[in-house]
């Protein structure tokens, strides 16, 4: 009977059974429920009904696509996506799992961007439940409920595309249950009217120490992605990362350099960021870097405004050209606003330029160590082709720290170890998502406290 049923198998499935159990490959399949019913509506757009992954719990947030192919745990984990649904196009996503919390020696996230899942909601055409890497420990699907994150699949994604490409980035919403009734509308909160900043930036300084530091970077953190983290203290720089708001200008001359990080929403809505920037600028020679809304903010204090995107740029394929060497990098991007480069002072020049849209792509001061990018240099997940950036940066903080030597002979790269114990080592008060009802409610209380 039993070789009756295997001679009927596909010779593919006979090999792969007759292999002993323990060398099989370690697919990992789990019985679940049948998945509910979801659906996924644009506002004054087309609705489209899928299944539920993910949370039971609606949401809602600011619909934007990713063309990137691989990354999903790092990019779900981006504080850059806080409030945002996020469409995949690639059609097959989850099928490496989701892999763990664990941290790195020196006490990073080893495989995520943050603790936690950011993404408002996730939309894929086709969800993997069965899942194979030597990393993973859960599905996507499982992860995501965990995280209280709402995820459908079944849906036309090319469909919901084409129509945000058309329309721009819209405000949309995910809804789990049998029944759904498009006149009983929830309201479609927008996430551009949250400061999410503040959401995901630490409440405290923390700090992470090189092992054998050369340098000593201070970080401001509007949502810093952990490989940002990573970059500097692999190549040998400690970090003190600070709350976006923190008064940067008053601490600077502590430091060999100071990094402006990513961050989610809109960067007018930083402007105590601005001003501590232009007052840094201001009273210090210190070399700056700063990534995407780092760049942006960066740009607000240089004097020059940013724009919206009509649709973004989420990707891990997008062409930037280095005005400077004429050679042209490979990308990993994840913006909707960009730094209007005809409105950059005359102390600043235009750095990188998008082949695909023209948008600006970063700038650099003319004669002082201060530069910054659209693009992500950390790349995760993404090609690390831009990512001699650090080293050019952590050059510029090394070459700093020697003409700052007989200014502040007692200073040290590596700092007090009662500094580093007052500090702590990770993040200080910062939410999960949990869907951008919440977060709305969140906004409203602390508003109100
Ligand atoms: N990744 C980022 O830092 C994004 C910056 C900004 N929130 C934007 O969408 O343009």
């Amino acid at each position: 009977m039993f070789m009756n049923i295997f001679k009927s198998m596909p010779a593919r499935a006979q090999a792969f059974a007759s292999v002993k159990p323990q060398a099989r490959f370690m697919a990992t399949v789990r019985q679940r429920a049948p998945l509910e019913p979801a659906t996924f509506t644009i506002r004054d757009g087309p609705m489209f009904t899928g299944k539920s992954f993910g949370a039971r719990s609606n949401i809602s947030g600011e619909a934007v696509f990713t063309t990137s192919l691989v990354g999903y745990p790092e990019s779900l984990t981006d504080p850059s996506y806080r409030g945002q649904i996020l469409v995949f196009t690639q059609p097959l996503i989850g099928n490496y799992g989701v892999p763990s919390a664990e941290k790195d020696p020196n006490g990073l996230l080893k495989y995520f961007e943050s603790p936690h899942l950011q993404a408002a909601g996730v939309v894929v055409a086709d969800v993997a439940e069965q899942y194979s890497h030597w990393t993973a420990v859960e599905s996507l699907g499982e992860w995501c409920a965990r995280e209280g994150v709402p995820a459908i699949s079944g849906v036309d994604t090319r469909a919901i595309v084409t129509y945000l490409r058309e329309q721009g980035s819209s405000l949309a919403k995910i809804t789990v249950g049998e029944e759904y009734d498009a006149n009983e509308d929830e309201a479609f909160t927008d996430p551009e009217q949250i400061h999410l900043v503040r959401q995901v930036s630490t409440k405290q300084p923390f700090h992470i120490s090189a092992a054998d530091p050369h340098s000593h970077v201070a970080v401001i953190d509007c949502g810093v992605k952990e490989n940002i983290l990573r970059s500097l203290v692999n190549r040998g720089s400690s970090v003190t990362v600070f709350p976006f708001d923190y008064p940067i200008h008053k601490v600077a001359h502590h430091f060999d350099g100071v990094f402006i990080s990513n961050g989610p929403g809109d960067p007018t809505h930083c402007q105590d960021t601005v001003f501590n920037l232009q007052r840094l600028m201001e009273t210090s020679q210190v070399p700056i870097f700063g990534i995407c809304l780092g760049h942006q903010l960066l740009a607000l204090a240089a004097g020059a405004r940013t724009i919206k995107l009509k649709y973004g740029n989420r990707a891990h394929n997008i062409p930037a050209l280095d005005l400077s060497t004429g050679r042209c990098h490979i990308t990993s991007q994840n913006h909707g606003y960009a730094v209007d480069a005809s409105t950059l002072p005359s102390e600043w020049k235009p750095y990188f330029v998008n082949l695909n849209d023209q948008s600006n792509e970063g700038m650099i001061h003319k004669s002082r160590p201060i530069f910054s990018t659209q693009f992500h240099p950390e790349a995760k997940g993404g090609p690390l082709d831009s990512s001699y950036l650090f080293d050019i940066y952590l050059e510029s903080v090394q070459k700093y720290k020697k003409s700052q030597a007989g200014l502040y002979p007692q200073r040290d790269s590596r700092p007090s170890p009662l500094l580093v114990d007052l500090l702590g080592n990770e993040r200080v008060g910062v939410q999960p998502t949990v869907g951008m009802q919440n977060i709305a409610a969140a906004a409203a209380a602390a508003a109100a406290a």
